[in-house]
C-alpha cells in the first residue's frame, strides 16, 4: 500500500523545453542528450531504476527471507521424499474415504519404492566398491613408482600417462576452487529461486508503469484474491504450494483489465461468481466492478475488472442527438460497453426483451432504440403503450401507430396489430418468394424497394405485461407475440418489448427464450434476471441484480447484443423530463430526412390479409398423418388461423371440402379427413391450374 503513496511524489516528469544552444532551438550535442533524458522512455527507465533504487533495503530483506524460505521448502521435500510423503497422503485419503482398494495400493507402492530406492543404493555402493577396489591398488602402484623413479628412467608411455594425469589433476583442482566460490553464490540464488513467492507475476518490478497504479490488477492480486474466498478446495490448492494457470495473463480491456484462471480441481467459476462481494472487497473494488463470470469450461473463470470508478458518470450524449440518419441494419447506438465501447444494438434480424425495477431506464432504452429506426426514413414504427405514461408522446407523428393508455381498447388494438404483423409475415414471405433468387430475407436492398412494402417494421410494446397478462386479449397476444418474434426476423419485423415484471406469469416463457436479446437493468431477484437473460444466466454470473436502484440507473445488463456473453451497458439517455425535451427535436428531424427521401408517413389501419388457401391449410394441419378426426382439424385449423377458423364448425369444413370434391368420412365411428382425399384434391386442383 505504502509503495503507491510514496510513488506519487516521486513520478516521472517529463521536461519537454527544448534548450537554445548558440541561438540555435534544438542543436548540438547537449540538447540531444537533454532530448534522451526527457524523452518518454527515458523517463520511464529512470522513474522504474529510482523506484526500485528505493526498494533497495525491503527488497534485500525480501531476498534474504526467500533464501530462508528456500532452504525451509528443501528441507520439507527431503523429508516428503524420504518418508514417502506423497503416498502416505494417499493412503491417508484412501483411509478417510474408507477405499481398501487404493490404500492398499498406496501401501504396496511405499514398499515396493522402499525396495527399489534402497536397492538403487546397494547398487551405488557396490560400484563405488568395485572401482575403488580396482583404482585404489592401480593409483597406489603408480604413486610409488612416481615417487621412487625419475621420469625419464620410467617408460615413455608410463611418463606420458602420469604427465595426463598431473595436468587433469590441476584441472579438477582449478575448477573445484573455482566451483567453491561460485558454488555459494549458486545455492543462494537456487534458495532463493525455491522460496520466491508463487503467485505469479513480476509486476512489483515495473510498477510505475501504470497510471491506474492505485487500482492495480495482475495475476499475483488475482490469485491473492481468490485464495481468500473461503473456497476450500481452491484454499487447499493454494496452501499445498500449487498455482493457479492464467490461461489468459492479466491484460489491459477497455476501462478495466480481463484475466481468465483455469480453476483446480473441485472449484468451479459459479463458486467464485457465488462470492463476489468478498471477491470485490479483496480486490478493493465495487461490486458493479468486479464481473466474475464462467469462460468456456465450468472450471474456467473468465474475470474482467473495471478500473476504479471507470463505470461512474452516465454513458454521455447519445450520438445521433443534433445531427444525423440512420440505417437500421447497421444498429443503433444504444450506449457503451464496460470497455468503453459504443453498442451498436441489432434491430434487424432481432428482437428485444427489456426489464428492470421501475424508474431504472426501460422505457428510455426503448426510446433511443425507437429513434434511432425513426431516423432511418425507410423504417416503419409502431408503438403501443401498456399504461397512462407520455414517455413515447413525441413520436406520434412518426409512428404509423401510437396507442397509450390502460384501457381495454389500447390492449386490443396492440393484439390487432400483432395479427397484423402475423398477416404482414405471410404476406412478405410471399414477396419474398416471388423476388428473384428467392432470397432468405429481407436485405437493405429489398428494403428500400418502396413498391414491395419489405421496409423494416419496428413494433414496441411499453409495460407488455399487462397485455400479456390481459384476462381477454392476454392469451392470444402470447401467442402471437411468440410467433412474431420466431418468425420475423426474416421478413424485417422487430418485436421490441419492454417490462417492470419479468416473471413467467407476466411473460411467455417462449419470449424469454426466443428474443435474441435481452437486457436487464436492476432487478430484484433471480427469477427476474435470468427471465430476461436466459435461463442459466444469473448461475454463471451474469446478474444484474448486483445493479443499484438508483446509483445504477441507465446502466443495464444486455446479451445477444454483441458477440460476447454479456455486456454490461451505460445506455445513452435522450432526456424526456418534465421541462427538457431532446426527443422531439430528434422527431422533427427524424420527419424531414423522411420527407427528403420523398417517403410519407401514414396510418396504416389494416393490413391487406393474403387470400386465405383453405385446401393448402387443410392439407398442413393434416401433419402427415393418414386420418384426422373433423373436430382435430377443426381445432388445428383455428390454431393455425385464428382470425379465419376460429368460428368454423363441422359444417363450415363439410362444405369448404365439397367444393374440392370430397368431404369427411366415417371410419371407427368418427367422422374423419382422409389425407389420400386431400392429395387428391391438391392434385386435381394443380392439374387444372
Ligand atoms: N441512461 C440514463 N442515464 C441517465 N439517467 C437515466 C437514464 N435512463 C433513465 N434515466 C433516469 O431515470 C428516469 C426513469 O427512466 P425511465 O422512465 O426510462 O424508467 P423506467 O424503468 O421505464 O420506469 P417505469 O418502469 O416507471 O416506466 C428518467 O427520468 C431519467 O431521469
Amino acid at each position: 500500500m505504502n509503495d503507491r503513496h510514496e510513488r506519487g511524489a516521486l513520478e516521472p516528469k517529463v521536461f519537454e523545453a527544448e534548450i537554445v544552444t548558440d541561438g540555435v532551438p534544438g542543436s548540438g550535442p547537449r540538447s540531444a542528450l537533454t532530448k534522451w533524458w526527457g524523452a518518454p522512455g527515458t523517463a520511464h527507465l529512470r522513474a522504474v531504476a529510482a523506484y526500485r533504487f528505493r526498494k533497495l533495503p525491503r527488497d534485500f530483506l525480501r531476498l534474504a527471507w526467500f533464501v530462508l524460505r528456500g532452504h525451509g521448502r528443501w528441507m520439507a521435500k527431503a523429508w516428503t521424499w524420504a518418508t514417502y510423503g506423497d503416498l502416505r497422503a494417499d493412503a491417508r485419503a484412501a483411509r478417510v474415504a474408507s477405499d481398501s482398494e487404493a490404500r492398499r495400493q498406496a501401501q504396496e507402492l511405499i514398499r515396493a519404492d522402499s525396495k527399489a530406492r534402497w536397492g538403487r543404493l546397494a547398487i551405488v555402493l557396490h560400484r563405488c566398491a568395485v572401482l575403488a577396489t580396482i583404482v585404489a591398488p592401480v593409483g597406489l602402484v603408480l604413486w610409488c613408482v612416481d615417487s621412487w623413479m625419475a621420469r625419464e628412467d620410467m617408460w615413455p608411455w608410463l611418463a606420458q600417462l602420469l604427465n595426463l594425469i598431473g595436468t587433469s589433476w590441476k584441472v579438477v583442482k582449478t575448477v573445484a576452487s573455482a566451483l567453491l566460490l561460485v558454488g555459494p553464490v549458486g545455492w543462494i540464488v537456487a534458495a532463493a529461486w525455491e522460496g520466491r513467492d508463487k503467485e505469479p507475476g513480476a509486476s512489483w518490478l515495473t510498477r510505475p508503469d501504470r497510471d491506474d497504479a492505485d487500482s492495480w490488477i495482475d495475476e499475483r492480486m488475482v490469485s491473492k484474491a481468490l485464495g481468500h474466498l473461503g473456497i476450500a478446495p481452491l484454499n487447499a490448492f493454494l496452501k499445498n504450494g500449487g498455482e493457479l494457470l492464467y490461461s489468459i495473463p492479466a491484460r489491459r480491456d477497455g476501462n478495466g483489465t480481463f484475466v481468465q484462471v483455469r480453476l483446480p480441481l473441485g472449484t468451479t467459476a459459479d463458486m467464485v461468481a457465488d462470492r463476489r462481494d468478498k471477491l470485490a472487497a479483496n480486490l478493493g473494488r465495487a461490486k458493479l466492478e468486479t464481473w466474475p463470470t464462467e469462460g468456456d469450461e465450468a472450471g474456467v473463470l473468465d474475470l474482467w475488472v473495471a478500473d476504479k470508478g471507470a463505470l461512474a458518470g452516465g454513458a454521455g450524449e447519445w450520438p445521433l442527438q443534433h445531427d444525423g440518419q440512420l440505417d437500421v441494419f447497421d444498429g443503433v447506438p444504444f450506449g457503451l460497453t464496460q470497455r468503453g465501447v459504443v453498442v451498436n444494438a441489432p434491430l434487424i434480424e432481432a428482437n428485444w426483451l427489456i426489464g428492470g425495477r421501475p424508474g431504472q431506464g426501460k422505457s428510455a432504452a426503448l426510446r433511443t432504440l425507437l429513434l434511432g429506426a425513426a431516423l432511418d426514413p425507410t423504417a416503419e414504427l409502431w408503438i403501443f403503450v401498456m399504461g397512462e405514461s407520455p414517455d413515447f408522446d413525441p413520436f406520434e407523428p412518426r409512428a404509423t401507430r401510437y396507442r397509450m393508455g390502460i384501457d381495454d381498447a389500447v390492449a386490443e388494438a396492440a393484439v390487432a396489430s400483432l395479427e397484423d404483423l402475423s398477416t404482414e409475415m405471410e404476406r412478405r414471405g410471399k414477396v419474398l418468394g416471388e423476388q428473384p433468387g428467392r432470397p432468405p430475407k429481407v436485405s437493405r436492398k429489398l428494403a428500400d424497394k418502396a413498391g414491395l412494402g419489405l421496409h423494416p417494421l419496428v413494433c414496441a410494446i411499453d409495460e407488455c405485461h399487462e397485455l400479456f397478462q390481459h384476462p381477454k386479449f392476454g392469451k392470444r397476444a402470447a401467442e402471437l407475440a411468440v410467433r412474431v418474434i420466431k418468425r420475423g426476423r426474416k421478413y424485417g419485423i422487430v418485436l421490441l418489448l419492454a417490462t417492470q415484471s419479468p416473471t413467467k406469469d407476466s411473460i411467455p416463457r417462449e419470449v424469454t427464450r426466443n428474443v435474441s436479446c435481452g437486457v436487464a437493468f436492476s432487478v430484484a431477484d433471480q427469477i427476474a434476471n435470468d427471465g430476461l437473460l436466459g435461463a442459466g444466466k444469473y448461475r454463471s454470473g451474469i446478474r444484474a441484480t448486483d445493479l443499484r436502484m438508483k446509483t445504477d440507473r441507465g446502466t443495464c445488463v444486455a446479451v445477444g447484443v454483441t458477440d460476447a456473453a454479456f455486456e454490461l451497458i451505460r445506455t445513452f439517455y435522450v432526456p424526456l423530463e418534465d421541462e427538457v425535451d431532446m426527443v422531439t427535436p430528434v422527431i422533427q428531424r427524424a420527419l424531414a430526412i423522411v420527407r427528403e427521401h420523398g417517403r410519407e408517413i401514414t396510418a396504416r389501419p389494416v393490413i391487406e390479409a393474403v387470400p386465405v388457401d383453405h385446401l393448402a391449410d387443410v392439407a398442413t394441419v393434416m401433419r402427415g398423418e393418414r386420418r384426422v378426426p373433423t373436430r382435430v382439424v377443426l381445432a388445428r385449423l383455428a390454431e393455425h388461423n385464428r382470425r379465419e377458423y376460429e368460428g368454423w364448425t363441422f359444417s363450415d369444413l363439410k362444405a369448404t371440402l365439397a367444393q374440392y370434391g370430397f368431404g369427411p368420412r366415417k371410419s371407427s365411428g368418427v367422422q374423419v379427413v382422409r389425407a389420400e382425399d386431400v392429395g387428391e384434391a391438391l392434385s386435381r386442383r394443380g392439374g387444372s391450374g
